[in-house]
């Protein structure tokens, strides 16, 4: 048992290792689309199951309220929260249209739409993005595995390459820091982030 204590944390360690070197470049662009969004006054609307529900919250506090900077509210939804809206939905539609039929009410075209699935098959992830698609919102994927379904259907998959799901939820979790303290430099200390000389200057 020491070892899985051990072995859990390396594991973790080495899965946001090999992510962040596989994939930070495109991290930068796709954070760097969404930061734009938010500052033209488009939203982030959020859903998942299980932990990712948990995750998708996360987030959107950290958004609506604050993460590290004092600023002003950004807008961002976590489609998992209202009990009435995901019983009513589920139970006199199918628990597959809880997050799709919240898109259709919330969402506008030029929002982005965050879809957290670490198999990257759950129904109500899939059918919440095909609504986003339909309606010209930017879809991005937190998948994991083999990105399953999702990974077809997103504008831009970031899949974390491991078959455990928690291990793949604590790549996702960092990518969601990562990404409310991108927008905040982005919006509020933007000369800091992207000062104004030269080309190629990308931090
Ligand atoms: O947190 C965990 C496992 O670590 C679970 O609650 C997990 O999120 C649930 O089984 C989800 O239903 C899995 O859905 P998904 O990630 O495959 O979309
Ligand atoms: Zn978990």
């Amino acid at each position: 048992m020491r070892e899985l204590i051990y072995y859990s944390f390396l594991e973790s360690a080495d899965t946001k290792r090999a992510f962040i070197e596989e994939n930070r470049d495109r991290i930068f662009d796709v954070f760097k689309e969404i930061a734009e969004r938010v500052k033209r006054g488009k939203k982030i609307l959020l859903c998942g199951n299980g932990g990712s529900a948990a995750d998708c919250q996360h987030i959107a506090a950290e958004l609506v309220g604050r993460f590290k900077m004092e600023r002003r509210a950004l807008p961002a939804i976590a489609l998992t929260t209202d009990t009435s809206i995901l019983t009513a939905v589920g139970n006199d539609y199918s628990f597959d249209k809880i997050f799709e039929r919240q898109v259709e009410a919330l969402g506008e075209e030029g929002d982005v739409l965050i879809g957290i699935s670490t198999s990257g098959n759950s129904k109500n992830v899939v059918n919440a993005v095909l609504k986003a698609k339909e309606m010209g919102i930017l879809t991005v994927g937190f998948l994991g595995k083999d990105g399953g379904r999702l990974k077809d259907i997103v504008d831009y998959p970031f899949i974390v390459k491991n078959f455990s799901t928690p291990r793949v939820q604590e790549v996702h979790i960092t990518l969601g820091h990562v990404l409310c303290d991108f927008i905040e430099g982005y919006l509020f200390s933007y000369e800091k982030y992207f000062p104004p000389f030269g080309e190629g200057v990308d931090r």
